[in-house]
């Protein structure tokens, strides 16, 4: 008789791998960022990544990290991944959901996050810790009662041919 497979996905294995599959859509040429919002009940709400705001070209917008002139860099007119995976829902309330995305959430996020009732944070890397934004965003988290804990890496690689 034919077994179950054993070696499907786990939640989240799938849920990471969607978030970053979603941030492999980024233009951004230093960091990707790809996010997934999931229900309480593992249904998936919500997806994004970083990148301009509709009608910003990302052929005109700049990308540059630096420059004499702020206006000139992608820091101003970026959306973070996590702030266009929950303006991206259109199913009303996010209470209660969680949040997997592949890089920690900056504080402004973490304010969307909290005001928009999400409960739970996965995160991938966490590469800006020592930051004042990383900082202050763990500290509203805490405030607010949002877990949040690092994804463990299950070092599985996955080859999709398309
Ligand atoms: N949690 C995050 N989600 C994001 O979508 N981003 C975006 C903003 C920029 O487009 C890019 C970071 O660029 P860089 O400073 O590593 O070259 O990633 C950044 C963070 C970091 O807090
Ligand atoms: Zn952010």
């Amino acid at each position: 008789m034919s077994e179950k497979r054993t070696d499907y996905l786990s939640w989240d294995e799938y849920f990471m791998g969607v978030a970053m599959l979603s941030g492999m859509r980024s233009k951004d040429p230093n960091t990707q960022v790809g996010c997934c919002i999931v229900s309480q009940d593992n249904k998936i709400l919500s997806m994004g990544y970083n990148g301009f705001p509709i009608g910003c070209s990302d052929d005109e917008f700049p990308w540059a990290r630096d420059g004499e002139d702020p206006l000139e860099t992608k820091y101003v007119y970026s959306t973070h991944s996590e702030l266009n995976a929950i303006l991206n829902y259109s199913g009303g309330s996010l209470a209660g959901a969680k949040l997997y995305v592949s890089l920690f959430p900056c504080n402004e996020c973490a304010k969307a996050i909290i005001q928009s009732g999400i409960r739970e944070v996965i995160y991938d890397c966490d590469k800006y810790a020592d930051t004042p934004s990383v900082k202050a965003s763990k500290r509203m988290m805490d405030a607010a009662g949002v877990r949040y804990h690092q994804y463990h890496r299950s070092n599985r690689k996955i080859e999709i041919e398309l």
